[in-house]
């Protein structure tokens, strides 16, 4: 049998446990509970991966049973130097050995060799002097199309080397996305020229279930376009950031699903991770409680 794919592994995860939510997990030190915040030795950005490292394996044990999937944001650790890219590699590592998929948001694309080191720098690693080093094993990974198709090679040749996927930004959900994503050429905005390269792409890695290894990232925050574009690009998982915390709404991500309920998986961030105060005594009760009701609104306007 063809070993399972990214697209296989998101959907049979989405079925399992009955939710669309992406836990993203984008630590940010003064949000921290005060009694994680306190329990953890070290010094400087030490100190602060640590505890970043420590937080998250915290919620990813919460939201495990609840979830198919977390996106832990790459600029959070990568500001901590060093030990935050280690503490980033042990929270991979973790959400992996609690049967969650990974979607690592680094949001790369660099032209040849850079884009190549990039790509393996998330999913395979490297070879130095006879020895491979592998510091992340994501699943998928946030990449931006600006610099074109052969910037975007690398990534899917190292992504298809783990049966992972990419997910391309297409729509972005910042007030600003607009700037240069609508601009009209050859008659129709230029985000549609992304997205026909992205179905192009996708195309010859959608499996029985209909849906292929290269996503795309379209915010909640543009609910009309999400509809036009699920209708235009049918096969392709949308990544859907901009729920919660942006101001996107359940009804807001009704038309990113499918017929069946799949082809989307909505993202939140601070609106999950961060839905309590510092000082609470239960802050891990309010993470699960957040990640429930999150799953229900989702799964309220899944069916239709
Ligand atoms: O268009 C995009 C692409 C990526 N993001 C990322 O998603 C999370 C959103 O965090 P919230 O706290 O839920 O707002 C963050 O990592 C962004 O970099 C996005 O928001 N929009």
């Amino acid at each position: 049998m063809a070993p399972a794919t990214f697209s296989d592994r998101l959907y049979n995860s989405i079925r399992e446990k009955n939710s669309v939510l992406c836990v993203g997990l984008d630590p940010r030190w003064e949000l921290l509970p005060l009694d994680l915040r306190n329990s953890c030795h070290g010094l400087g950005l030490e100190k602060i991966a640590r505890s970043y490292s420590n937080f998250c394996s915290e919620v990813i044990d919460i939201v495990a049973p609840y979830v198919p999937v977390v996106k832990p944001q790459s600029a959070f650790f990568e500001a901590c130097g060093a030990a935050g890219i280690l503490a980033l590699g042990a929270v991979i590592d973790h959400a992996r050995s609690k049967g969650l998929l990974v979607i690592l948001d680094a949001k790369r694309g660099d032209i040849s060799t850079t884009g190549e080191a990039y790509a393996k720098t998330a999913f395979t690693g490297a070879d130095y002097e006879g020895q491979h080093y592998s510091l992340f094993a994501a699943d998928s990974l946030t990449v931006n199309p600006y610099l074109g198709e052969d910037s975007l090679e690398p990534f899917l040749t190292e992504a298809e080397k783990v049966q992972g996927g990419i997910f391309v930004l297409l729509r972005t959900s910042n007030p600003g996305s607009g700037l240069f994503q609508n601009l009209i050429c050859e008659g129709k905005p230029l985000y549609y020229h992304v997205a026909d390269a992205i179905s192009r792409w996708n195309y010859v890695t959608i499996r029985s279930h209909g849906y292929g290894s290269i996503g795309a990232v379209v915010g909640a925050t543009n609910p009309r376009d999400l509809k036009e574009l699920r209708s235009y690009m049918p096969g392709v998982w949308f990544l859907v950031p901009g729920y919660g915390a942006q101001g996107g709404t359940a009804e807001d991500v009704r038309e990113s699903f499918d017929d069946n309920g799949f082809g989307a998986i909505v993202n939140s961030s601070r609106g999950i991770t961060f839905c309590f105060k510092p000082d609470s005594k239960d802050w891990k009760a309010a993470i699960r409680l957040a990640v429930e009701k999150t799953n229900q609104q989702l799964n309220a306007v899944r069916s239709r």
